[in-house]
C-alpha cells in the first residue's frame, strides 16, 4: 500500500507556496529595493553595517513618527511591471547570511517620514504575478544553444527575454531553482514525435510551477558545409525527436545515411561546422544555418506541414489562475487501487462536469515501478505502475475543476497541481522557416 502523499486536506495542492504566498513573495523582494532610500534617511552613513536592531529601531522610529503626523503621499506607484529601480543596488541582507526584512520592508516604495507612508499600501495586480527582481530583462532558460527551436520558443513566450542556452534540460530547471534565470522554457510534446518524456519525469523530480505554454511551429532544413551536395552525405545528426520528425522525407529525398542524436538541432548545426564535416548534414532552423555559416541542402523537410512542438514555461511561483480567458490547468497521480476502475473514475469526474482532456500520458511509477500481486493459483504476477498526467481545458479558478480534482483526490494516493496557465491561443498557419530568436519587437507575450 503506498502512503498517501498528500495527507490533510486541501489535498490538492500547488507543490510550492500557494498562491498568495507566492504574491507575497513578490512583494517582499521588491520592497527591498524600496527601503534604500529610508535607510539612507535614518543612517546617512550607508557604508556602516546595519544591523536586526538598527532595523527594529528605524522601524519604531517610523511608525512613531507616522502615527504623530498627518498629511498625504506624494509617493509614487510601484511600476506596472514591478520591476525595482534600477539603481537601486543595496544588499538585502543583515551581514549575518539571513534576509531579515523588517515590517516596514512591506510597506512599498516610500521616501519621506510622511504619515502614509507607513501605512500598507493595496496590493496590485502587479504584486501577484512574479517579476525578475534583478531589475533587468527576463532570464528564460531554454535547452540547447542559439539557433535551437527552444530558443524561438523562449522568445515567442517571452519577448524581448535574455535567452539562456542549457545543456540538458535538468540545468534549465536548476537555473530557474537556483535563481540563474526567472523562467524556463522546455518542450513537452511535438505533433509528430509525441511527448518528450524526459521533461514529464523532471516536472515531477522538481518543484517548479507550469505557468503557461507556447505552441511552435517547427520548421526544418537539411543544412550543410557549403559546397557539400547531398550525394556526399553519409550522415544525418540532430535531436532523436527532428530525426524523427523528418524520418519519411530522409528516406524520400532518396539519402543513404546513418542518423546521429545529437542533444540539440542547433547544436548538431554548430558541430558540422566547427568540426568541418564534409560527409554529414544536420537537421535544424533555417536561423541556425545563418547562424552556423551552413548552407540549406532542403527546406521544409519535416514530414508534416504541420509539424508542431508545444512548449511550457516554468517558474518558482504559480501564476493566479483566472476565467477571463481560456485556461489549462495540468495534473499528475498516481493510484493503489486495482487498474482500470480508477482510471475510469477519473475521466469521469471531468466527463460529468464536461471538462474536456487535451493530453494523457503515464510514465512509469518512479518509486514502485512494479507491483507483485501474489496469487496462489497463478504464482506471482507483476503489474507495472503508473504516473499519470493529465492536461485539461479549465481554470482552477473554476468551481468544476476544483471539484473535480476534489473527486479525484479521494480515489487517488498522489495528486499533484502542476499548473493552471493560459492556454496559447495564437493562430499559427503551416510552418514558415522563420523560428526567430526573442527580439524586442516579437508579438506579445503569453504570461
Ligand atoms: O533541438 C532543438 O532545437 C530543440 O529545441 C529541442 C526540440 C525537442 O526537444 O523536441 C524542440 C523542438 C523540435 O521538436 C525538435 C527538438
Amino acid at each position: 500500500m503506498a502512503a498517501a502523499l498528500l495527507s490533510s486536506p486541501p489535498k490538492v495542492i500547488p507543490t510550492t507556496a500557494p498562491p498568495v504566498a507566492a504574491a507575497g513573495s513578490a512583494l517582499l523582494l521588491r520592497s527591498r529595493h524600496a527601503l534604500a532610500p529610508v535607510r539612507s534617511i535614518l543612517r546617512p552613513d550607508s557604508s556602516a553595517p546595519f544591523n536586526r536592531a538598527d532595523w527594529q529601531a528605524s522601524c519604531a522610529i517610523l511608525s512613531s513618527k507616522a502615527a504623530a503626523a498627518t498629511g498625504s503621499s506624494s509617493d509614487k506607484p510601484p511600476s506596472p511591471s514591478g520591476d525595482p529601480p534600477a539603481a537601486d543596488t543595496e544588499p538585502d541582507n543583515d551581514g549575518g547570511g539571513n534576509n531579515h526584512r523588517p515590517p516596514s520592508a512591506i510597506y512599498g516604495a516610500r521616501t519621506s517620514l510622511d504619515p502614509v507612508s507607513n501605512l500598507p499600501r493595496p496590493l496590485t495586480i502587479s504584486d501577484l504575478s512574479p517579476t525578475p527582481m534583478h531589475g533587468s530583462r527576463l532570464r528564460v532558460a531554454y535547452q540547447g544553444v542559439p539557433g535551437a527551436y527552444s530558443e524561438a520558443a523562449a522568445g515567442k513566450a517571452y519577448p524581448n527575454c535574455e535567452a539562456i542556452p542549457c545543456d540538458q534540460f535538468e540545468v534549465a530547471f536548476q537555473a530557474v531553482e537556483l535563481w540563474i534565470a526567472d523562467r524556463a522554457v522546455l518542450p513537452i510534446e511535438n505533433s509528430l514525435g509525441g511527448s518528450i518524456h524526459r521533461n514529464y519525469d523532471l516536472l515531477l523530480r522538481h518543484r517548479l510551477h507550469i505557468v503557461g505554454e507556447v505552441q511552435l511551429p517547427v520548421h526544418h532544413c537539411l543544412l550543410a558545409l557549403p559546397g557539400v551536395r547531398k550525394e556526399y552525405l553519409t550522415r544525418v545528426m540532430s535531436h532523436p525527436q527532428a530525426l524523427a520528425q523528418c524520418e519519411l522525407t530522409l528516406t524520400r529525398l532518396g539519402l543513404n545515411v546513418t542518423r546521429e542524436a545529437f542533444d540539440d538541432t542547433a547544436g548538431a548545426a554548430e558541430h558540422v561546422a566547427s568540426k568541418g564535416l564534409r560527409d554529414t548534414a544536420a537537421i535544424a532552423s533555417a536561423r541556425a544555418a545563418e547562424l552556423y555559416g551552413l548552407q540549406v541542402l532542403a527546406d521544409g523537410i519535416q514530414d508534416d506541414g504541420c509539424n508542431v512542438t508545444r512548449f511550457v514555461m516554468l517558474a518558482r511561483e504559480p501564476i493566479i489562475p483566472r476565467t477571463d480567458r481560456p485556461f489549462k490547468t495540468s495534473i499528475v497521480f498516481a493510484h493503489d487501487g486495482e487498474g482500470t476502475s480508477v482510471l475510469f473514475k477519473v475521466l469521469s469526474a471531468f466527463a460529468f462536469r464536461n471538462i474536456c482532456l487535451t493530453k494523457i500520458e503515464s510514465r512509469p511509477h518512479r518509486h514502485r515501478p512494479i507491483r507483485l500481486v501474489d496469487d496462489a493459483n497463478v504464482g506471482t504476477a507483476k503489474h507495472f505502475e503508473y504516473m499519470f498526467y493529465i492536461d485539461f481545458q479549465a481554470s482552477m479558478a473554476e468551481t468544476r475543476a476544483q471539484n473535480a480534482l476534489a473527486e479525484i483526490q479521494e480515489f487517488t494516493s498522489f495528486l499533484r497541481l502542476l499548473g493552471s496557465y493560459p492556454t496559447d491561443m495564437t493562430p499559427w498557419g503551416p510552418t514558415s522557416s522563420s523560428n526567430s530568436p526573442p527580439s524586442p519587437s516579437s508579438s506579445s507575450s503569453l504570461d
